[in-house]
């Protein structure tokens, strides 16, 4: 495969805070790849350096076998970065935006007013861009990025503070420009999108990458990959632990919040059917493991995103 990116030993500090900390992964051309971590880790950092726009203190990035640092017009023409929304410019409509960034690779009218139809922006063309609702303002800002029809797109927590209709009306444009055969490379907190949407993540804590794969194949490494929680005060807590030996799970983990009884185990149906022999499965609920719980097994600490 063709490595859309190349990040090598990327190292960058602010002051004393080391911002990003040893950073390599490669990105092959068509994927559509999440960096994500909680709040600091150095994922908007991380990007900004694969963008072109930061210097790294050490380390190699390469698009397309490529520096993007110090600039390359040749590459800019083939990266496309999402604006934040918040830097639209003051007084001009959504279609004079669009316009203006059109403008910028000297594309014309005709191209913008397309993009604007893509992103399902084109009745509000003559509302002030900074009076849009905050997913139509995503939408206009991804479309920016986009008009140029960049081989790889930068998009950083693109979905960030929108209810859970606008995000979901997102991830389908996303998808469909990586269909397009795009590379995306997206930052994010929320583990439930970079489940959904990318075909391979890296997981970021304290400017370093903990670990990379499809967040399948990193669910599936899990140890202890199923929860099956009943409701709380079915069974004596104490008595658990009898019961669950009697069924011959030994791998259990067992937490009860007071309102749900889980318990966590590579062997849910010896479990399933030791409740089920009790009369125990008021409210049951199985669930697989999540990217949350491959966070919580490579930190030792719950997910706070
Ligand atoms: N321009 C800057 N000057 C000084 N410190 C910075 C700067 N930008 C980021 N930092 C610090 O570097 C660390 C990594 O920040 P970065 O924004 O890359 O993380 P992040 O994972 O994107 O976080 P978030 O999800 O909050 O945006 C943080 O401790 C942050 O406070």
């Amino acid at each position: 495969m063709t490595a859309a990116i190349v990040a090598d030993g990327v190292r960058k500090k602010y002051g004393d805070i080391q911002a990003v900390d040893g950073v390599s992964l490669r990105v092959e051309a068509g994927e559509f790849y999440g960096i994500l971590g909680p709040n600091g880790a150095g994922k908007t950092t991380t990007l900004e350096i694969m963008e072109g726009v930061r210097e790294p203190d050490e380390g190699r990035i390469e698009l397309f076998g490529k520096s993007p640092w110090p600039r390359d017009l040749a590459l800019l023409n083939r990266i496309g970065v999402q604006f934040q929304s918040s830097s639209f410019l003051d007084k001009l409509t959504t279609r004079e935006t669009i316009r203006l960034f059109a403008s910028f690779y000297r594309l014309g009218t005709r191209r913008a007013d397309e993009m604007l139809e893509r992103v399902g922006l084109t009745e509000f063309g003559k509302v002030p861009a900074d009076k849009l609702s905050g997913g139509q303002a995503q939408r206009l800002s991804i479309a920016c990025g986009l008009v140029h029809s960049p081989e790889i797109v930068f998009l950083d927590e693109p979905t960030a503070g929108l209810d859970p209709q606008a995000r979901r009306n997102l991830w389908d444009l996303l998808r469909q420009v990586n269909e397009e055969g795009r590379t995306v490379v997206l930052t994010t907190h929320y583990m439930d999108e970079a489940e959904l949407l990318c075909d391979r993540v890296s997981v970021m804590e304290r400017g370093t990458v903990l670990k990379t794969g499809s967040p399948a194949a990193l669910i599936r490494e899990l140890e202890d990959s199923v929860r099956v929680s009943v409701e709380s005060g079915l069974i004596n807590e104490e008595e658990l632990p009898k019961l669950l030996a009697a069924a011959g799970v030994a791998d259990a983990s067992v937490e009860d919040d007071g309102v749900s009884l889980s318990i966590t185990t590579r062997t849910p149906g010896p479990v399933l059917s030791m409740l089920a022999d009790r009369g125990s499965l008021r409210g049951l609920a199985v669930r697989g493991g999540t990217l949350e719980d491959v966070f919580l097994q490579l930190t030792g600490r719950e997910y706070r995103a």
